[in-house]
């Protein structure tokens, strides 16, 4: 197992942000975590890259108790995380706020960038464009590129279809299947459940801090708790038009 999410309490001063998570992605999955505003998933991601330190449970990264190790050696261990609200250098270029991904490591470093600016065609064309004055979208590509940049085993996302259009929501989860595709594990945070569950794996729903539900993301897609509750729709819906 890549990554064991075992039994974690964090809190925000006596507030408990979660409340016994457990979570395992294996080597080469996409996992999504799913569920309401409020129900624990940034705090989750935050927990993992090392930003909320843990009240108690564990974090495993390939087998190493990783708990303990502040948020910058987990980045160089490869824990890539890419933050809710983005979080680029905005007076910094398109190119610098990715060189910045890669500041802690010279290896490689160029064939990297070059494989951002194919997979995000955008960035490349705007390479000498200051971070601050690109769209909503492609500060969104920038933060994903940058987090690549860091050469991780995991990438952490935090609602990368946040505030996007319809075209380009559509065309980040084609984006995260390609990283995922070309040897990245993804553990991928959503409010746009159906999205999520179409490109993972293995899915976890969160509900006021704690897993209520856990299964393969086909099977969430087609249970009605879950259509409910967090696809916009009943049984109806699953059944389909004429039912
Ligand atoms: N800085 C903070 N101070 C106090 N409470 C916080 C803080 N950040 C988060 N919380 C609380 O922790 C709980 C979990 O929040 P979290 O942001 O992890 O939820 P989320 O599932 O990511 O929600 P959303 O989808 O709205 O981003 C919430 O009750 C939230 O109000």
């Amino acid at each position: 197992m890549l990554l064991e999410i075992e039994d974690i309490h964090v809190h925000y001063g006596k507030i408990a942000a979660l409340k016994g998570v457990s979570v395992e992605v294996d080597e080469g999955e996409v996992v999504t975590l799913i569920g309401a505003n409020g129900a624990g998933k940034t705090t989750t991601l935050k927990t993992i890259s090392g930003l909320r330190p843990l009240t108690s449970g564990s974090i495993r990264f390939d087998g190493k108790d990783i708990s303990k190790v502040p948020g910058h050696r987990r980045v160089l261990m490869g824990i890539g995380q890419s933050p809710e609200g983005r979080g680029i250098f905005p007076g910094m270029t398109v190119v610098e706020n990715l060189q910045m991904g890669a500041y802690a490591r010279r290896d490689q470093a160029a064939k990297d960038l070059e494989e951002v600016y194919e997979l995000f065609p955008r960035l490349a064309e705007r390479k000498n464009q200051a971070g601050g004055t690109m769209s909503g979208g492609e500060q969104q590509m920038l933060a994903i590129g940058r987090a690549l940049m860091t050469k991780p085993r995991v990438l952490l996302l935090d609602e990368p279809s946040m505030g996007l259009a319809p075209k380009l929501i559509q065309q980040i989860f084609e984006i995260i299947t390609e990283i995922n595709r070309r040897g990245t594990t993804v553990l991928l945070v959503e409010q746009n459940a159906q999205q999520a569950l179409q490109v993972a794996h293995r899915a976890y729903v969160l509900e006021t801090g704690s897993v209520v539900k856990s299964a393969e993301a086909s099977e969430l897609l087609n249970d009605p708790q879950v259509r409910a509750a967090y696809l916009g729709g009943g049984a109806e819906a699953a059944a389909g038009p004429g039912d």
